[in-house]
């Protein structure tokens, strides 16, 4: 299967388990493959036809701060089956890395794949 890649999404938004947390913005890196059929696209280059990554960047940064949890965990599960649900993306890899929240540690993270590979091309 294609794959359309958003690779460190750096975002500003509202997580953690703490109170103090629950005040600030802190930063989260997202990496993100989502699998699709390029080659629709790519036929008569159309954008309408295949992933817009531009919009589905945005689209995790307004969904971060309009959902507030405590674990990097819940965000993971519920920004991928929102984009799921979205995008009609059939199978995602999603990791959420916390690089601000252990101090001697380059980040912290959590990696969820969701949904079925296929093989099908429609050409
Ligand atoms: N596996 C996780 N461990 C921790 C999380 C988390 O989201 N997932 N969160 C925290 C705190 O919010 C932390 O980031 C504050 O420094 C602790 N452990």
């Amino acid at each position: 299967m294609d794959k359309v890649l958003i690779k460190g999404l750096s975002i500003q938004t509202t997580i953690g388990f703490y109170q103090w947390e629950k005040e600030i913005k802190q930063t989260l890196v997202i990496d993100l493959a989502m699998g699709w059929n390029i080659a629709d696209a790519a036929l008569n280059d159309e954008l309408a036809k295949t992933l817009n990554y531009a919009e589905i960047s945005e689209a995790i940064e307004r969904f971060a701060n309009e959902n507030p949890v405590d674990l990097i965990e819940t965000l993971a599960e519920r920004l991928a089956s929102y984009l799921m649900t979205q995008y009609l993306i059939p199978w995602l890899k999603l990791t959420i890395g916390k690089p601000g929240a252990v101090h001697n540690a380059q980040t912290v993270a959590v990696e969820i794949e969701r949904g079925k590979q296929t093989t099908e091309t429609s050409l």
